[in-house]
C-alpha cells in the first residue's frame, strides 16, 4: 500500500512537471494521457523551462534518494543528452537537517556508549546536512577536533522502498521505450544501487579514506583526513577535522593569496597519479569535495583536502593499461592504435572492423585538433571517443565510467581554477613519466621481487605437482587412444547400418519396380517377363544380398 501511494506520488510529480512528454511516443504515454485531468499541471513559467530543468525541479521534489538518482545519471553522458546532463549536474545535494539529538542516540547506539563519554564535546548543531548523511563538528578527549558523520535515521529503508520502485519504473521503460536497449534502464538503476549501498557503508568509507591517506602521505599535493577508528562503525564516521577553502570559490581562494596556476595543474598531475600510479582515485571529486588548504605557510605551493571517500575507483590491470595506451594513442593522434586497443581490450567485440573505427575515431577526434591544445578537453574526446564506440556495441565497465566522469571534474576544477590550463601539457609527460616507471626493469623486478616468497613457498611442491600433471597427461594420452578406438567403432557401425539401410530400401524397390514393369508387359495372359523387368529383378536381388548382415555386423 506504501509503494502504491508513493508511486502515485512519483507519477503526479512527473505529471506536474510535464514530464510525461519524455515518455510521448511509447504506449506508456496512452495511459499518461489518462491520469492527466487529475492532477494539476505545471504553471506556464514551469512549463516553458526546457525538459533538463525540469526534470531536475521534478527530482528535487522527490527527495534525497532521487536527486541522488539524477546526480548520478548526471554523470552517464554515455547515456544522457547532452541538455538533460549539464541540468541534472546542477542538482544540490544539500537538504533540511535531521534533529540533533537524534543523531547523538544513532552516535551513542553505533558507539555503544554515551556521546559525553566518547567525545569531550559534540555540536548538536550540524555542519552540514546531505541526502544520506549529516556533518557534525566534536572534540576528541585528547583535545584532537574532528567530524563525525552520521548516517540519517532509516535511511537504508527508504532507499530500498524507493529502488524497489524505481526497479519496477526501469522494466516499465524498458519493455516500452525505443531506445530501451541503449539505456538500459535496468542496469541504470542497479549501478544506482550499488552507489547507494556503498554510501551507506561508513565503515568502507573510512577504509577508502584510510587507503588514499596512506598512498599520499607526506605530500605537498593532497592531504586526506586522518579516521578516527575508535569512534568509526558502518553508521557512523569519525574524521580528523581540516581548515580549507571549496576548489571553486575563486574569491576566497585569490583573497586567500593562492598560487591557482600552481594549483591547477597540481589537481591534473593528482589525478593522473592516482589513476595509473596507485589505481585507487576518489571519484566524487566535485569542488565541494576538493578543498584547498588554507594554511597561510602554503599559500605559494598550494595543495588540496579530499574530503568524501564513499566512491572509489580501481580499474583491472588490463583496463589500466589499454587506458594509458589509449590516452597515449590521442596524444599522438594515432587513430589506428586508438581503434585497435579498443579491440585489444575487450572493449569492442573481436569481430569489429579495425579500419571501420579507426575512420570513427578520426571523425570523432580530428574536429577537435583545430583548435588551440589548450582549449581541448581530453575528458570530452573520451567522452565523444566511448560513445563513438558504443555504436559498435562497446560494453563500457562502470569503473571507466567513474574514471571518465572524474576526469570531466578535475578538469573542471582545473580550469575554473587557472582557465588557461593547458591540460594536454601538462598531462602528457606526467602520463609518460608514470608509464615509464610503472613498466621499467626496476618496477618489474620489483614485482618479481614482491612475488618472491610466493614462489619459493611453491616451489618444495613444484616436483610433485609437475609429475602429477605429467601423469596425467600420460593417462590421458592413454584414454584419448581408448577414446579413439571406441569412436572408430561407432563410426564403423553407423556406416555399416547405413549400407544396410540403403541395400534394402534400394533392394525392395527394384523388386516393386521389376514387378510392376512385369505386369505391365505380360498383361493378364501371366507370358514369358520382359527384359527390363528381369534387370530390376536381378538389380533387386543383388541389393537385397548387399544389405544383408554380415561378419561382427551380424551380432
Ligand atoms: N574532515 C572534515 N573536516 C571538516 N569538514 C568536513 C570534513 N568532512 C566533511 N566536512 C564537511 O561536511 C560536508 C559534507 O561532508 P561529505 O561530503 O563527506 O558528506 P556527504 O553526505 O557525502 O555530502 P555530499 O553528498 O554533498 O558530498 C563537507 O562539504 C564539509 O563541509
Amino acid at each position: 500500500m506504501r509503494s502504491l501511494r508513493r508511486a502515485w506520488r512519483i507519477g503526479r510529480v512527473l505529471l506536474r512537471y510535464r514530464l510525461d512528454d519524455l515518455l510521448d511516443g511509447t504506449p506508456a504515454e496512452r495511459w499518461l494521457r489518462l491520469a492527466r485531468p487529475f492532477v494539476p499541471r505545471a504553471s506556464g513559467a514551469i512549463a516553458a523551462q526546457p525538459r533538463g530543468a525540469r526534470l531536475r525541479l521534478a527530482l528535487q521534489e522527490l527527495g534525497p534518494i532521487f536527486v541522488k538518482f539524477g546526480q548520478i545519471l548526471s554523470t552517464r553522458r554515455d547515456l544522457m543528452p547532452p541538455d538533460v546532463a549539464d541540468e541534472l549536474s546542477l542538482l544540490q545535494d544539500r537538504v533540511a537537517p535531521f534533529d540533533g539529538d537524534a543523531a547523538r542516540a544513532i552516535v551513542e547506539h553505533a558507539l555503544g556508549r554515551p556521546v559525553a563519554e566518547a567525545f569531550a564535546r559534540f555540536d548538536t548543531e550540524p555542519l552540514a546536512s546531505a541526502s544520506i548523511a549529516q556533518v557534525h563538528a566534536a572534540q576528541l578527549h585528547d583535545g584532537r577536533e574532528v567530524v563525525v558523520k552520521v548516517l540519517r535515521p532509516r535511511i537504508a529503508s527508504q532507499i530500498r522502498a524507493d529502488i524497489a520502485l524505481l526497479t519496477a519504473l526501469a522494466a516499465l521503460v524498458e519493455r516500452t521505450h525505443p531506445n530501451a536497449d541503449k539505456i538500459r534502464p535496468r542496469a541504470v538503476v542497479a549501478e544506482i544501487e550499488n552507489t547507494l549501498a556503498a554510501e551507506l557503508d561508513l565503515q568502507r568509507e573510512g577504509a577508502n579514506a584510510s587507503v588514499l591517506r596512506r598512498f599520499w602521505a607526506g605530500s605537498d599535493d593532497l592531504y586526506v583526513p586522518e579516521v578516527i577508528w575508535s569512534h568509526t562503525t558502518d553508521r557512523v564516521l569519525t574524521l580528523e577535522r581540516v581548515h580549507g577553502i571549496p576548489s571553486d570559490d575563486i574569491e576566497a581562494l585569490d583573497a586567500a593569496g593562492i598560487d591557482r596556476h600552481a594549483l591547477a595543474a597540481k589537481g591534473v598531475r593528482v589525478f593522473y597519479t592516482q589513476v595509473f600510479r596507485d589505481n585507487f582515485f576518489h571519484a566524487d571529486a566535485h569542488a565541494g569535495n576538493i578543498w584547498v588548504d588554507s594554511d597561510p605557510a602554503r599559500r605559494a605551493n598550494p595543495r588540496f583536502i579530499a574530503l568524501d571517500f564513499g566512491i572509489v575507483g580501481q580499474l583491472s590491470d588490463e583496463d589500466q593499461y589499454y587506458l594509458a595506451e589509449n590516452f597515449m594513442a590521442i596524444f599522438n593522434r594515432d587513430y589506428r592504435r586508438i581503434a585497435e586497443l579498443h579491440v585489444q581490450a575487450g572493449w569492442m567485440p573481436p569481430h569489429t572492423r579495425i579500419d571501420e573505427l579507426e575512420a570513427a575515431a578520426r571523425a570523432v577526434c580530428e574536429p577537435y585538433f583545430t583548435r588551440p591544445l589548450s582549449e581541448i578537453s581530453l575528458a570530452e574526446v573520451l567522452v565523444k571517443l566511448f560513445r563513438t564506440a558504443q555504436r559498435y556495441e562497446l560494453t563500457l565497465q562502470p569503473q571507466l565510467i567513474l574514471l571518465q566522469k572524474t576526469l570531466l571534474n578535475i578538469e573542471g576544477v582545473g580550469r575554473l581554477l587557472d582557465p588557461k590550463l593547458d591540460i594536454w601539457a601538462v598531462a602528457r609527460p606526467v602520463l609518460e613519466r608514470i608509464l615509464v616507471e610503472r613498466y621499467s626493469p626496476q618496477r618489474l623486478a620489483a614485482e618479481f621481487r614482491r612475488r618472491l616468497p610466493e614462489l619459493v613457498t611453491h616451489a618444495p611442491q613444484m616436483p610433485r605437482l609437475l609429475h602429477a600433471w605429467l601423469e596425467q597427461q600420460v593417462d590421458g594420452r592413454h584414454r584419448t587412444q581408448i577414446v579413439s578406438r571406441e569412436l572408430a567403432e561407432l563410426v564403423r557401425a553407423i556406416r555399416e547400418t547405413q549400407r544396410r539401410t540403403v541395400g534394402a530400401i534400394l533392394g525392395t524397390g527394384l523388386l516393386v519396380v521389376a514387378a510392376v514393369l512385369y505386369g505391365l508387359e505380360a498383361g493378364p495372359r501371366l507370358g514369358p517377363a520382359p527384359a527390363w523387368s528381369w534387370i530390376a529383378a536381378l538389380g533387386g536381388g543383388w541389393a537385397l544380398l548387399a544389405a544383408w548382415p554380415r561378419g561382427r555386423g551380424r551380432r
